[in-house]
């Protein structure tokens, strides 16, 4: 079986953010990750860590102002100096949480923002991030989010988007996050989809849909997923990225037999 991870981000949201780090240990995870360490100093969340014997998976660059709706800056042509000050604020958090990739969020492109110039915009900065993340040893994943529901106007909303920026960054260390929850609601045909992705791939998320809630509330069927997951021959990390239906110890019943 895959290694799964808990997004602490989404999952365990019964208890404060600090103390969801014992619940996924409590509950068999032994690798998190959540969308931004920077509200917390980095130190606090690394006693979290080993306290619980738990990995750092990934988390993201920051993001822009994500509580005013903005959802990454790399492709912002005006917001390039504060992009690269997040890289750099990204590796420093990583290196005290030994995590070993991160990812990096394209951003919604402004409706009087040119298509061509965004698209530039965002492969100087992956180049330029892909470039810092090699020199500190991490992988810089870039997912692939559905613009149909979650995030209308994101730049990368399809696989083929992101290996197309992958291949004009030419970055070695540069991966797409496969997140099955938007590429169910994108592309569908996900296993045959990952199968022919998996030299890609760096990073695994999952939750089912529609409602983006645990496997088995949905229309993906997940132990097949997993067991395809198994066969291709996929080493990496497979995050639970879910809104739990109702408690999230309840939500666990896909974990049983896989801790
Ligand atoms: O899928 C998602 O929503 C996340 O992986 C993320 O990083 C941005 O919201
Ligand atoms: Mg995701």
């Amino acid at each position: 079986m895959p290694s799964f991870a808990a997004n602490l981000t989404m999952l365990f949201t019964e208890v404060p953010f600090t103390e969801r780090f014992a619940r996924a240990a409590d509950a068999g995870f032994r690798g998190v990750e959540y969308l931004f360490p920077y509200a917390w100093p980095a130190a606090e969340l690394k006693a979290r860590l080993d306290e619980h014997g738990l990995t750092q998976v990934l988390f993201n660059l920051p993001p822009g102002d994500w509580d005013a709706g903005e959802r990454g800056i790399a492709c912002l042509p005006d917001r390039v100096e504060e992009f690269r000050a997040g890289v750099a604020t990204a590796i420093e958090y990583a290196r005290v949480l030994d995590c070993p990739r991160l990812n990096c969020l394209a951003g919604l492109k402004p409706v009087d923002l040119n298509e061509d110039l965004a698209w530039q915009t965002l492969v100087s900065n992956v180049s330029w991030a892909a470039a810092r993340l090699e020199e500190a040893g991490l992988t810089l994943c870039l997912e692939a989010i559905n613009s149909r529901v979650d995030m209308p106007g994101f730049v990368l909303d399809t696989s083929g988007k992101v290996l197309a920026l992958i291949e004009e960054v030419d970055g070695d260390n540069v991966r797409l996050q496969y997140d099955l929850y938007h590429m169910q609601i994108m592309e569908g045909d996900l296993i045959r989809s990952m199968e022919c992705l998996l030299p890609w791939i760096g990073h695994i998320q999952f939750a089912d849909n529609p409602g983006r809630h645990e496997p088995g509330t949905g229309e993906i069927n997940f132990s097949n997923v997993f067991a395809a997951i198994d066969r291709m021959g996929y080493q990496g990390w497979v995050s639970a990225e879910y809104r739990p239906s109702a408690a999230t110890a309840d939500s666990l019943q896909w974990f049983e037999g896989k801790r």
